[in-house]
């Protein structure tokens, strides 16, 4: 059993991790760590682990998330991630980095959406964890930039349309709603219950910090600079994510070249499940589970191909896709620990 630590445990990716590889046959966790719940056991805070993990959360602290473990999660906000990754890797270890700090091959992009990057010099060989794009390079990496949740769902949904050029580039629409666990634990006021139950609303729009993260990765995709309109909503959900895309199709292109291109980019594709014409995904469906599911039709009235995509935004949008992530680092099997069905009632 190989051991894995989680720094920020005690928020909703890092407890999701503890659940996914709390029944992992190839990894053990031998550290989980929080500040503000260090010395308190993790069944006391999370309930639904007893019986199935009974560590107590120590620390955020390098020396404790390297003491052996061969590979740390880093499920800790943008800035504090790159605060201590450097330190981890500096000991030898592989990291898994669920924040934004490590997605971005272009520091000035980052800093033009973020902030300045205290680590820059680890950007170049940073992987983007989508392993759908990035497999080979993702298993001989010691630093992997897990992306962002919304970002799984959009690039999923165009990279077959794009890679095939099936699609005007410039004319991607990317329409996202999401569960309100997408903005972790902590307490706000925008997403306590009565700001959010029986609503619904949009939210940094022609703003939102994963617009530039899609940009890079349908750049690289289309061979070109690709610039997109991402609108995130926010829906009385606990988890979840769809998209809905709307694109171009280049002159001539019709429902078949459409269908062959999803079929023939996702052939191998162990979490990406097509579903079949007519079927349009819920969020319930894949809940729970690494599975991005995927449906298109094309409007012959308007020449626009409409994609909607699904995923879970705390599994597959990011504590199932860094299990995925370190699988791969691990040479274990892609869905090692991730077979389970998803939890549609
Ligand atoms: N929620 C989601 O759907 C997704 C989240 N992400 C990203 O994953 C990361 C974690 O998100 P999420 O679990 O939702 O966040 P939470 O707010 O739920 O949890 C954050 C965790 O980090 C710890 N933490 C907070 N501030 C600091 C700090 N300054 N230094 C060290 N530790 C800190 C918290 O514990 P304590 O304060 O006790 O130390 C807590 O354990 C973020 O970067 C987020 O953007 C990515 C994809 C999807
Ligand atoms: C509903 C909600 O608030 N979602 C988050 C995205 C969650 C995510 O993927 O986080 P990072 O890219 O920040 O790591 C948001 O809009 O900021």
């Amino acid at each position: 059993m190989v051991p894995v630590s989680i720094a920020g445990a005690s928020g909703y990716t890092g407890f999701e991790l503890i659940r996914l590889l709390s029944g992992h046959p190839r990894v053990r966790i031998s550290a989980i760590t929080s500040r503000a719940n260090q010395g308190e056991s993790l069944s006391d805070v999370y309930p639904a682990v007893r019986g199935h993990c009974d560590l107590r959360f120590e620390d955020t602290d390098p020396d404790v998330l390297t003491r052996g473990a061969q590979l740390v999660f880093t499920a800790l906000p943008h800035q504090a991630a790159m605060d201590i990754i450097p330190s981890l890797l500096d000991r030898g270890i592989r990291v898994v980095d669920l924040s934004a700090d490590f997605r971005f091959r272009d520091a000035s992009v980052y800093e033009a959406w973020y902030q300045k990057h205290s680590a820059p010099h680890l950007l170049g060989e940073a992987v983007y964890g989508l392993p759908e794009l990035h497999r080979e390079r993702i298993a001989n990496a010691r630093l992997v930039g897990n992306p962002g949740c919304y970002s799984t769902s959009v690039i999923l949904g165009c990279a077959p349309l794009l890679q095939a050029k099936l699609i005007v580039a410039e004319s991607i629409i990317a329409d996202a709603k999401s569960g309100v666990s997408g903005a972790g634990r902590g307490l706000s006021l925008t997403t306590h219950y009565c700001e959010v139950n029986d609503g619904f609303r949009a939210y940094k729009v022609a703003e939102h910090r994963h617009t530039p993260e899609i940009e890079q990765e349908l750049s690289f995709l289309a061979g070109k600079p690709v610039r997109i309109n991402f609108t995130p909503h926010l829906v009385p959900m606990s988890r979840g994510i769809l998209s809905t895309i709307y694109a171009q199709l280049e002159p001539g292109v019709n429902e078949q070249h459409v269908a062959e291109a999803f079929h023939a980019f996702y052939a191998s594709a162990r979490f990406v499940r097509l579903c079949p014409s007519g079927h349009f995904p819920t969020t319930l469906q894949v809940r729970g589970s690494n599975y991005c599911d995927l449906a298109w039709k094309v409007d012959s009235r308007t020449g626009r191909v409409i994609v909607i995509s699904v995923i879970d935004n705390l599994t597959r949008g990011a504590s199932g896709q860094a299990v995925c992530n370190m699988n791969l680092m691990l040479g274990f099997p892609e869905d090692c620990g991730l077979e389970a069905a998803p939890w549609q009632p």
